[in-house]
């Protein structure tokens, strides 16, 4: 039945009408997900509105999916990168949540000992077996709220679960009011959503959830999780792939609040971050993220990013202090030891270094030419040229400004005797013979060799 509505002036729903479709064969999607080929992409051309939450927030999966696919971190390591991931949340809490194991002593005291921080964001949270004994373990220690893995394609649930979707709901659902009775708040991970049947499995189980969690008064988050990174946020694209179409699902079919719902991506198609901003922008208050998108295979959705794309959207970063991404990014690699890739957008060494001689005479003339924003301003992160025979005079002047940070009237100018003897020490390396690039610690030598030759001082 439609019913018309005051308020938005649409015909909506008033009851519901999905009831579960308890197939005796599993549904593959064989067309779009024919294994020996590249899975498609297909579009119905139905498109949904776009319907930006009016709050939005990051949360947080380091310490578990991030952690999943790499040798664990050291209880010192996680409570460090906890206490950076509070200071770039800022006082509104836009990174509101974290995701900690349970499972082994270790786990449990990085989690005491972040829980001693005293922080209210983020709120630190647990994943565990879902078990009554480890329901019981999630309230002794102090959390409110746990995920629960509720596995909804018919991948999972008749070729690793070997169940029938009727009796994956009962055993999901029993396993919810558990977790309910103990007085911790489900967050249900519909895992690999992106090949589910979605109004045959999904909205039958979830609308299920929400009337649970309507008789209980105890809020069901929903965690939207594209395992394998199927999701395409294109309008029109047909569902299980459509980030929109899933979210808008949740919100009008399932009837869940956009606060409860939260969106959970991998990058196996270069789709993570864009993938987040859809579901974002289609009604998800939450996206999951790690600390540079370290996660199972290809990753999650860069942490990072999503902040950054928070400021894009909103055009406020609502407190949150950007330049902490670096001192995270720094903390990777010299207190972890993690390579990060040079070209990572924020991140990377170079993402705002200028290899080009045009690019760097441009970037001299005036800085927003050639870098995406005030790097040094909000990253802490000054954009740089790298040196090499096809930088050019105005790419070794630059260079100096940058690295020995000449300003103003400070700075020097490409026709600048300094510039030039350096220059001409490059072009001797690469009429040599030399085929890398120049690194920084040469270049500081020559330049302040020549500074003293010439009986000058930088500054
Ligand atoms: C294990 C599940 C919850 C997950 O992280 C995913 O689906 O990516």
């Amino acid at each position: 039945m439609l019913e018309f509505n005051k308020k938005t002036h649409l015909l909506e729903r008033t009851e519901f009408v999905f009831p579960l479709q308890d197939v005796s064969e599993p549904n593959l999607y064989r067309n779009l997900f024919n294994y020996e080929e590249i899975p498609k992409i297909a579009f119905n051309h139905r498109h949904v509105p776009i319907n930006m939450p009016k709050e939005i927030w990051i949360t947080d999966t380091t310490f578990r999916d991030g952690q999943q696919s790499r040798q664990p971190y050291t209880t010192e390591q996680i409570v460090h990168l906890y206490d950076l991931l509070h200071k770039l949340s800022g006082p509104k809490g836009i990174i509101r949540q974290s995701e900690f194991f349970l499972y082994s002593k270790k786990d449990r005291d990085a989690v005491y000992k972040c829980l001693e921080r005293g922080y209210e964001f983020p709120e630190v949270t647990s994943w565990i077996r879902a078990s009554k004994k480890d329901f019981e373990m999630v309230k002794e220690i102090g959390l409110k709220e746990t995920g629960i893995l509720v596995s909804c394609s018919d991948y999972h649930i008749f070729y690793k679960m070997h169940m029938t979707r009727k009796q994956a709901i009962d055993h999901y659902l029993a396993i919810v009011k558990e977790c309910m009775e103990t007085g911790v708040r489900p967050r249900c991970h519909l895992e690999d959503i992106t090949r589910a049947d979605f109004y045959g499995f999904v909205v039958p189980f979830v609308y299920e959830l929400m009337k649970l969690s309507k008789e209980t008064g105890i809020p069901v988050k929903i965690r939207a999780c594209d395992t394998m990174g199927y999701g395409i946020s294109f309008p029109g694209a047909t569902l299980p792939r459509s980030v929109p179409g899933i979210i808008y699902g949740l919100l009008h079919y399932a009837r869940v609040p956009s606060e409860l719902i939260e969106w959970h991506g991998h990058n196996d198609f270069y789709r993570a971050v864009n993938n987040a901003s859809t579901a974002w922008l289609y009604g998800a208050s939450g996206v999951n993220c790690s600390l540079l998108g370290i996660g199972e295979r290809t990753g999650n959705c860069p942490l990072e990013a999503m902040v950054i794309e928070y400021a894009q959207l909103r055009g406020t970063t609502d407190g949150m202090d950007t330049t902490v991404i670096t001192e995270i990014a720094e903390y990777f690699e010299k207190e972890i030891g993690y390579k990060i890739p040079p070209m990572t957008p924020f991140v990377g060494k170079n993402f705002n270094v200028t290899r080009a001689g045009i690019h760097a005479d441009g970037l001299l003339k005036n800085e927003e030419i050639y870098n995406i924003f005030d790097t040094e301003k909000l990253l802490n992160r000054p954009c740089r040229v790298a040196i090499s025979n096809t930088s050019g005079l105005a790419g070794v002047a630059h260079w100096i400004n940058a690295y020995f940070g000449l300003r103003g009237d400070k700075a020097l100018n490409k026709k600048d005797e300094i510039a030039v003897k350096v220059k001409e020490w490059v072009d001797s390396q690469y009429d040599e013979g030399r085929v890398t690039v120049i690194t920084d610690e040469e270049l500081e030598e020559v330049t302040l060799k020549v500074v003293k030759e010439l009986n000058r001082t930088l500054g």
